[in-house]
C-alpha cells in the first residue's frame, strides 16, 4: 500500500494538485506505476538510434553488393527504383513524424548510397535570378553528391554529354520559351541523355525550390516505376495541328496526352507530348504514331519518362 501512496503522491505533484489527504486516493486501474523517467526515455531513444544506425550500416553492405552487379563505369542511379522505395514508405507511414521529413531522410540515404557506388555529380541549370534550382536539387540528391551550377540548359547538356557520371537538372519545359532544351534530346548521339525524373518528387515545405519544377537528364534508359509518364518528341518539316496530333496519338494506341509543347525553328517543327504511361524506346506504338501523322520524314523519339510524384499526407 505504501508504494501505491508514493506513486499517487508523485502523480499529483506532477499534475500540480494538492497532496493532502493522499491516503484516500484510490489505487488507479491503469499503469501510473510504469511512467518512465526522462533518463529511461532517453535510454530508449539511444537504443532506437543504435538500431537505426546498425541498420544503415547493414544497408550500406547490401548497396555495395548491388553496386558490384551494375555495369562498371556506368551511372549507378536508378530513379525508378528510388520512386518505388519512397512510395512504399509513404504508404506504410503513420504517426506524428511528418511524412516529408521521413522522405527527406530517405533522399539523403539514397543520395549517399548512389555516391557510394559511382562518382556521380550533378550539373544544375541555376540562372543567377533563380537560386531555388540549387535547393530543388539538394533536397533530392542530398549533401554527399557534388554539384556544379551552370547558367543555361545548353551548358548542362554539354556537361552530361562529356561524362556519363554527370546528371543534369534543367527547368521543366514551358510553352513559348525561346530556346527549349528538349528538341536537342532527339539527336541519336550515344552521349545524349534521357529524361529520367521530374523534381520535386516530394515537395519540401520550406525549401527555396518548392515552387520550381525541374527535369533530371542522365545517360540512362528510363525505367518504369509502376506509375509513370513518358515524354515523346515529334520532329517534322511541317506544322502539326493539336487536333491532328491528338488523333494520331489515339490511332497509335497511346493514351491521351497530359501536356503538349511545341516550337518552330527555321522551318523545323517539334512537339513534345507527355503521355500518362511508360513508353520504352522499342515500343511499336512509336512507329505507329509516325505513320498515323502521315507526314513525310516525321521522326518520333522517346525522350524519357518520370515517376509520377506521390500524394503526401
Ligand atoms: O537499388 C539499387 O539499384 C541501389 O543502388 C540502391 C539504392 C538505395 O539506396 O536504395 C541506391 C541508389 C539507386 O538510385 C537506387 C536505390
Amino acid at each position: 500500500m505504501g508504494a501505491v501512496v508514493g506513486v499517487s503522491t508523485f502523480t499529483l505533484l506532477l499534475a500540480g494538485l494538492p497532496t493532502r489527504g493522499i491516503a484516500l486516493v484510490p489505487r488507479p486501474q491503469f499503469a501510473f506505476m510504469d511512467v518512465p523517467t526522462l533518463d529511461e526515455l532517453r535510454r530508449q531513444i539511444d537504443s532506437i538510434d543504435d538500431t537505426l544506425h546498425d541498420l544503415l550500416m547493414r544497408r550500406a553492405e547490401l548497396v555495395e553488393r548491388i553496386g558490384a552487379s551494375k555495369p562498371a563505369g556506368g551511372l549507378a542511379l536508378r530513379p525508378g527504383r528510388e520512386a518505388q522505395v519512397i512510395r512504399r514508405l509513404l504508404e506504410r507511414h503513420a504517426g506524428r513524424f511528418p511524412a516529408n521529413a521521413m522522405v527527406r531522410l530517405w533522399r539523403e540515404i539514397m543520395g549517399a548510397f548512389t555516391f557510394l557506388q559511382c562518382p556521380i555529380r550533378i550539373a544544375i541549370c541555376r540562372p543567377a535570378d533563380q537560386p531555388g534550382y540549387w535547393d530543388l536539387a539538394r533536397d533530392h540528391f542530398g549533401v554527399q553528391i557534388p554539384f556544379t551550377a551552370h547558367e543555361t540548359p545548353s551548358q548542362v547538356l554539354a556537361a552530361v554529354r562529356a561524362d556519363p557520371n554527370v546528371v543534369g537538372i534543367v527547368p521543366a519545359p514551358v510553352q513559348d520559351e525561346p530556346q527549349p532544351w528538349w528538341p536537342r534530346l532527339m539527336s541519336g548521339d550515344p552521349t545524349t541523355p534521357h529524361i529520367v525524373q521530374k523534381l520535386p518528387f516530394v515537395v519540401m515545405p520550406n525549401s527555396r525550390g518548392r515552387d520550381l519544377t525541374g527535369f533530371v537528364l542522365a545517360r540512362l534508359d528510363a525505367e518504369p516505376s509502376g506509375h509513370d509518364r513518358a515524354l515523346i518528341a515529334v520532329e517534322a518539316r511541317a506544322e502539326i495541328s493539336r487536333s491532328r496530333l491528338a488523333a494520331a496519338i489515339r490511332k497509335a494506341g497511346l493514351q491521351d496526352a497530359t501536356a503538349l509543347y511545341d516550337v518552330e525553328q527555321a522551318g523545323t517543327y517539334w512537339d513534345l507530348i507527355e503521355i500518362p504511361e511508360f513508353v520504352g524506346d522499342a515500343d511499336p506504338r512509336l512507329a505507329a504514331l509516325a505513320l498515323a501523322l502521315g507526314i513525310e520524314g516525321a521522326r518520333v523519339v522517346v525522350l524519357g519518362a518520370y515517376a509520377v510524384p506521390p500524394v503526401v499526407p
